[in-house]
């Protein structure tokens, strides 16, 4: 089957030269035999896997770039065959690599069977006027539906990726370079917002900013890459760090025809805060929904973003004077509703559930700890502390920390 990537560009991608569509890239090919006779690439067959290799778990030669100005050294490794033929690079340091080497990602059979599978998709490319390419449903997902279950293709320390540093580019490009064939040309198909080196502008425009083995590191997710922001989306996500799958997922109901979105920021922020990040960090003026409406409605929602971080301040307080009550919670819970910030629900329910604890209330602390549970799981992936936390509540309420702890002794 064809990456639904192939299908929506393959006019584009058909109607001009890779010369003209990309006019400071060569794409060299790593397997001649793969060229076949019709001139689109994506009706290629699945890469083949590359022979084994003296650098495992890599398949290519490492290459290290010592950064003198800071003592150290970021090399790129590559596992080509990562994930059933996707692929990933790294650009990072030896010691952090050393640490990938052993995770589950690497070590586990089998443990990305389910990922990368683009051949039916809920979703399909379309380009939304002034804002590109999105992702759109093509039948209704309910919360908690997977959209998109993907590995990285490449992942950068972030202080290796200097934009103005040429030098870097060219490991940019072998992190690139190294990888399938199929794998390049998904990665070509995404966005680079500005001139200049298309590798490096591509992870600027697409990556995420995220923690990896306790440094900050760019993740690149091609596919995801398609979703834009929006202030209100109606998607979630979580990495993964062991097997490095990131997972997308429905956050409510979303009709076909609709645009997927996913947040690129924490939105729990006022109007002003989330238009500065967005232009700063991201390198553009944000026209989603709540950013283009009236005044009028951005004050309203400023006024309950403002009333979010209170209550979760006084809620998620533990001291003797704590402000933090269930009714708090429940106002919390709706105003979580009002706002339409339907990724926080499963946190409302923690709230809720430690609040009603606090005051011996064991039956209402369940039931919220139950809500918890099963929005926490679509939220934050199966290794969430939360939902550890709401787990041994939900079984008995009594033992769990917070039993009778806002409770004057
Ligand atoms: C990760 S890409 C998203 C997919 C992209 N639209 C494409 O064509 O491939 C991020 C870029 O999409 C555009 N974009 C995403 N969300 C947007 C929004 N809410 N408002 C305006 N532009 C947006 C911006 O140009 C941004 O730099």
């Amino acid at each position: 089957a064809q990456h639904p990537l192939y299908f929506d560009f393959q006019e584009d991608v058909c109607s001009v030269t890779e010369q003209s569509f990309f006019p400071t890239l060569r794409v060299p090919r790593i397997e001649e035999e793969h060229k076949h006779s019709g001139s689109c690439s994506h009706h290629e067959p699945a890469q083949a896997q590359v022979p084994e290799s003296p650098y495992a778990p890599w398949t290519h030669k490492k290459q290290c770039l010592e950064d003198d100005e800071n003592y150290q050294e970021y090399c790129v490794y590559t596992n080509a065959n990562f994930a059933n033929s996707r692929g990933i690079s790294f650009f990072t340091t030896r010691s952090i690599t050393k640490q990938v080497e052993s995770l589950p990602a690497f070590v586990r059979q089998g443990v990305h069977e389910k990922t990368n599978k683009f051949d039916d998709p809920p979703w399909e490319v379309r380009n939304v006027p002034g804002r590109g390419n999105g992702l759109f449903a093509t039948r209704t997902l309910h919360r908690g539906d997977e959209i998109i279950a993907a590995t990285p293709v490449g992942v950068y320390h972030q202080d290796a990726f200097i934009p103005d540093r040429p030098i870097g580019y060219e490991y940019l490009r072998k992190t690139f370079d190294q990888l399938p064939n199929t794998t390049r040309e998904i990665i070509l198909r995404t966005a680079a917002n500005n001139q200049g080196d298309p590798i490096m502008e591509r992870i600027n425009t697409n990556a995420f900013l995220g923690e990896f083995e306790g440094a900050p590191h760019f993740l690149f997710y091609p596919e995801t890459a398609l979703m834009n922001h929006d202030c209100r989306p109606n998607s979630m996500h979580y990495h993964d760090p062991s097997t490095l799958i990131h997972a997308t997922y429905a956050s409510r109901t979303i009709s076909p025809g609709e645009e997927i979105t996913i947040t690129y920021i924490n939105i729990l922020q006022t109007h002003a805060e989330r238009q500065f990040h967005l232009k700063n960090v991201w390198g553009f003026d944000c026209t989603c929904s709540l950013c283009s409406s009236n005044p009028g409605e951005i004050s309203t929602s400023d006024s309950r973003i403002r009333e979010i971080l209170q209550m979760q301040t006084h809620l998620g307080d533990w001291n003797p004077n704590s402000l933090g009550t269930p009714r708090m919670a429940r106002q919390l819970l709706a105003l979580y509703e009002a706002e339409e910030v339907h990724a926080a629900m499963g946190k409302g329910h923690v709230f809720a559930a430690l609040a009603y604890n606090a005051v011996g209330d064991t039956y209402k602390a369940k039931k919220h700890a139950k809500s918890a549970i099963e929005a926490g799981v679509v939220s934050s992936g199966e290794e969430n502390v939360d939902l550890r936390d709401m787990t041994t509540l939900k079984e008995n309420p009594e033992g769990h920390w917070s039993f009778m702890a806002r409770v004057p002794k």
